[in-house]
C-alpha cells in the first residue's frame, strides 16, 4: 500500500525535516541553558542577599546587646553607691527602664535574691524574695550575663541581661538585670520583625542551644530547632549561607550569621520554590520574545527545502517521462542552480540525448531495407497511410528487372544484390524531395510520386527505364526493366486497389515482352 501523501520520503521532506530537528533542538537547548544559568543565577542572588542580611542583623544586634550591657554596667556602678536608699534605687531602676526603652523591665534584687526595685511598678515584685534559675545563675556567677529564653511569671517569653552590683570596696551587693520581650514589644524583637523583605523569607534567631528565641510564627519561640545544618553551622560560629532541606521537607536558601556577643545566631532564609517562582515566567517570557525569528527561521528552511530540492524533483520527474517528446525540452527548462544539479541535469540531457538517438535508429531500421536503405514495406505503409489522412494524391510507379533470376543463375547471388543496391541508387538519383521510394520484394521496388498525374509519372517511368537501359553494370552488363503506373485517387479508390492496378500493369508490361512501361 502507498503511503499517505504527507508521509511520503522525498528530499523536500527531509531537508525540511532535517533542518526543523535541527532548529527545534538549537532552540530547546538555548531554552535549557538559558533555564539553568538563570537558576543559578537566582540561587546564587538569594543565598548572597541573605547572607549579607542575616551577617547585617547580627551585627545589629550585637551592637544592641552590647549597648544594653553598658547600660547595664553604668546602672550597677551607680546602685554600688546608694545600698540601702530604696528610692534611689528606685529611681535609677526607673530611669535605666525609660532611658533608651531597650528592656521592657528591670528588676535591682540584692545578694539574697530580694527584690529592691522594679519598674514598672505595676507589676509589684518590690519584696519578692525571687527563685528561678536565671536568678540563681546571675547570683552565683556575680558577673555580667544573658539568660537563656524562659517563661515569666507573667507569661511573656523573654531573656534577661544582668550586671552585678558591688560597693566601691568591692562587696557584691546583688544585681541589676532588664527583661527583653522576645514575641512583641521590645526594641530587640522589632528590630529582628522589621526585615525589609516583601517575599516570602523570613528570619529566625536561636541561642547558643539552638532554641528560637525569636521566630515569625510565635509558636517556634522557646522551642529547640532540630536536625538544621544551618543551625548547626552558625552554632559553630561560622557565617555563610547553604541549601538545606528544613524538618518539614522543604528546601531552604538560608544566609547565617552569630551573634558573637550572646553565642546567638541568625537564620534568614527563603524557600527554593518561591525564589524560582518568577523563573518559568520568564522562560515563557524569553519564549514569546524568540517566537517571530524562529517562525521567521522555520519560513526561511522551508523555502531553502523548497529551493534546492525543486531542480533534482523536476529532474526526477522528466527524467521518469524520458520517452516523451517533450521530456528533453523540459529537462532543459529546469533552473538547476546548484553545482550538483547542473551536474545531474548534464548527465541526464546527454542521456535523454543518446536514447533518442537509439530509438530514432531503431526507428529508422524497422522501416528501412537493409540492403538499399529504401523504405520497406512497414516504411511504405506509414507513407501510405500519410497519403491517405491528408488526403494526399500520388501516383505510383511499380518497377521489376527483367529476367533477374537469370542474373543470380548466371553470376552468383552477390552480383544480384549489387545490381538492386545500384538499380535503388539509379532511383534515389532519380527523385524528387518528396518522393517515396520502396523495395517492396526481391527485385520489386514501388515508387509514390505525391501530388504526381498519370502522364508525369510515365515520364519518370521512361526517364528510369531509358537510364537503366543505357548503364552497364559491372559483370552483368545491360539490364532492362518493366513498370506499372496507377493513380490515387481513381478508380477503384482504395490505396490496396491502386496498388494492385500497379501491379497489373506491371504484369502486362511483362507479357508485352518486357523493357516497357504499361498505365493501369
Ligand atoms: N540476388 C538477389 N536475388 C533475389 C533477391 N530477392 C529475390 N531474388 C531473386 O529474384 C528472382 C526473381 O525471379 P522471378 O520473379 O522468377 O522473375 P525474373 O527472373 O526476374 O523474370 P521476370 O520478372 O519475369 O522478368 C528469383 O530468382 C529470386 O531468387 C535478392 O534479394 N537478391
Amino acid at each position: 500500500m502507498k503511503p499517505p501523501f504527507f508521509l511520503r520520503l522525498d528530499l523536500r521532506r527531509l531537508i525540511l525535516a532535517l533542518a526543523m530537528i535541527s532548529a527545534l533542538l538549537t532552540l530547546g537547548n538555548s531554552f535549557y541553558a538559558s533555564y539553568e544559568v538563570q537558576r543559578d543565577l537566582l540561587i546564587a542572588n538569594t543565598l548572597e542577599s541573605h547572607r549579607v542580611y542575616a551577617a547585617k542583623l547580627a551585627e545589629t544586634t550585637n551592637n544592641f546587646l552590647e549597648s544594653a550591657e553598658h547600660q547595664l554596667a553604668h546602672s550597677a556602678t551607680l546602685l554600688g553607691t546608694t545600698a540601702g536608699d530604696e528610692q534611689a534605687l528606685q529611681q535609677e531602676a526607673r530611669r535605666l527602664h525609660q532611658q533608651a526603652r531597650n528592656f521592657n523591665s528591670v528588676v535591682v534584687v540584692d545578694a539574697g535574691a530580694m527584690v529592691m526595685a522594679a519598674e514598672p511598678e505595676a507589676l509589684q515584685l518590690q519584696g519578692l524574695r525571687l527563685g528561678s534559675d536565671v536568678v540563681r545563675q546571675s547570683l552565683e556567677a556575680k558577673r555580667p550575663l544573658i539568660s537563656a529564653p524562659f517563661v515569666s511569671v507573667t507569661g511573656h517569653h523573654l531573656i534577661s541581661m544582668s550586671h552585678p552590683i558591688f560597693t566601691a570596696e568591692g562587696t557584691y551587693l546583688g544585681f541589676v538585670s532588664g527583661s527583653i520581650y522576645l514575641q512583641d514589644h521590645s526594641l530587640l524583637s522589632q528590630m529582628l520583625g522589621s526585615h525589609y523583605y516583601s517575599d516570602d523569607s523570613y528570619l529566625y534567631v536561636i541561642d547558643h542551644q539552638g532554641t528560637a528565641l525569636y521566630h515569625p510564627d510565635e509558636a517556634c519561640i522557646g522551642e529547640k530547632i532540630m536536625d538544621n545544618s544551618v543551625v548547626d553551622a552558625v552554632l559553630e560560629g561560622h557565617s555563610g549561607s547553604l541549601q538545606l532541606t528544613d524538618a518539614d521537607g522543604t528546601e531552604m536558601l538560608a544566609g547565617y550569621a552569630p551573634v558573637t556577643k550572646a553565642g546567638w545566631g541568625i537564620i534568614a532564609q527563603r524557600p527554593r520554590s518561591s525564589a524560582l517562582a518568577g523563573l518559568d515566567g520568564q522562560i515563557l517570557d524569553v519564549f514569546l520574545k524568540s517566537l517571530p525569528l524562529a517562525l521567521l527561521t522555520l519560513v526561511f528552511i522551508w523555502f531553502s527545502a523548497l529551493l534546492i530540492s525543486t531542480p533534482l524533483r523536476q529532474l526526477a520527474h522528466n527524467a521518469r517521462a524520458m520517452d516523451q517528446k517533450q521530456a528533453q525540452d523540459n529537462i532543459a527548462q529546469v533552473r538547476s542552480w546548484y553545482f550538483e544539479a547542473a551536474l545531474l541535469k548534464r548527465a541526464i540531457l546527454k542521456g535523454v540525448g543518446l536514447l533518442n538517438d537509439k530509438i530514432s535508429r531503431l526507428h529508422a531500421d524497422s522501416h528501412c531495407d537493409p540492403l538499399t536503405g529504401l523504405l520497406n514495406r512497414r516504411g511504405m505503409q506509414k507513407v501510405l497511410d500519410h497519403f491517405q489522412e491528408t488526403e494526399q494524391s500520388f501516383a505510383i510507379v511499380a518497377l521489376d528487372i527483367d529476367h533477374f533470376k537469370q542474373v543470380n543463375d548466371t553470376h552468383g547471388h552477390d552480383v544480384g544484390d549489387q545490381m538492386i543496391k545500384s538499380l535503388a541508387k539509379l532511383m534515389q538519383n532519380h527523385a524528387r524531395k518528396d518522393d517515396a521510394l520502396c523495395r517492396s520484394g526481391g527485385e520489386e521496388f514501388l515508387l509514390f510520386l505525391p501530388g504526381a498525374d498519370t502522364r508525369t509519372a510515365r515520364e519518370v517511368a521512361e526517364r528510369l527505364r531509358g537510364q537503366t537501359q543505357k548503364t552497364r553494370y559491372p559483370e552483368v552488363g545491360h539490364i532492362t526493366i518493366s513498370l506499372g503506373i496507377a493513380h490515387w485517387p481513381g478508380s477503384p479508390a482504395t490505396i490496396d486497389s491502386t496498388l494492385k492496378m500497379a501491379d497489373k500493369a506491371l504484369y502486362l508490361a511483362k507479357q508485352q515482352g518486357r523493357n516497357r512501361t504499361m498505365v493501369a
